[in-house]
């Protein structure tokens, strides 16, 4: 089984997805740290962000079983991150990648932008995650806050506003729901009833 699971920033994507991995015995892959990865070797040898072929040539480069969250989680790297995934040949070579791992047994769970879309069209299950801006910087500044960031959440709120409006406006595989994608709005659910929300919706969809 795949389950492809998309949404904006911080609308709780990650969690559900490691949640529904475990719950079903599934490999799982953030395809957001695909980008955040490539975004982060490019910031640290002061490479420019804008300059296709070397991100296509960083991105070759990439293992995706060694994609850490917790240093690729910083906030400049995820900004960095929106801003080379305008890039289409950055986009492909990724994608390329991504759909190797989704296709390998037992099945996955993949959690981005373009899962149900685009890298994997023909998912068994797909999810389209969405919360309030505000309760999603609320969360994103708590998460900070914990992890000892600094963190404000006005600032916050701008810039996961400013990386949607990047997103969903690109040409190529913007943020959007699949046609055929279920929707789930946890603004108003804790991370468990998110959860048996959303195994509802995939045994209810495998079981068609
Ligand atoms: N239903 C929920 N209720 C409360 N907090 C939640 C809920 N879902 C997720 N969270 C918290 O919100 C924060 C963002 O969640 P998560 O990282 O899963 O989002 P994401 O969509 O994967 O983010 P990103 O776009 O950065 O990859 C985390 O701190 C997580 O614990
Ligand atoms: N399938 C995807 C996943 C991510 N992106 C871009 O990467 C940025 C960081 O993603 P996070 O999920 O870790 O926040 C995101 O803002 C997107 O620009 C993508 O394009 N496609």
């Amino acid at each position: 089984m795949i389950i492809a699971i998309d949404g904006p920033a911080a609308s709780g994507k990650g969690t559900l997805a490691r949640r529904l991995a475990d719950h079903y015995g599934l490999r799982h892959l953030d395809t957001g740290l695909t980008y955040r990865a490539v975004a982060a070797a490019l910031l640290a040898r002061g490479l420019p962000l804008g300059d296709e072929a070397v991100a296509v040539a960083t991105a070759r480069n990439l293992d995706l079983s060694r994609l850490d969250r917790d240093v690729l989680s910083a906030h400049e790297i995820g900004e960095a991150a929106s801003r080379i995934a305008v890039l289409p040949g950055l986009r492909e070579e990724l994608v390329r990648a991504q759909r190797r791992f989704a296709q390998e047994p037992p099945g996955a769970v993949l959690d981005g932008r373009d899962i149900g879309t685009v890298v994997c069209p023909d998912a068994d299950v797909k999810l389209y995650v969405v919360a309030s801006a505000a309760e999603r910087a609320r969360r994103r500044t708590q998460e900070l806050v914990s992890k000892g960031q600094d963190a404000e959440y006005a600032r916050v709120l701008a810039d996961l506003e400013r990386r949607d409006q990047r997103d969903a406006g690109r040409a190529v595989a913007p943020l959007k729901p699949a046609d055929d994608a279920d929707l789930l709005d946890t603004s108003e659910m804790d991370i468990e009833t998110a959860f048996k929300a959303a195994v509802d919706i995939v045994d209810s969809v495998h079981a068609r």
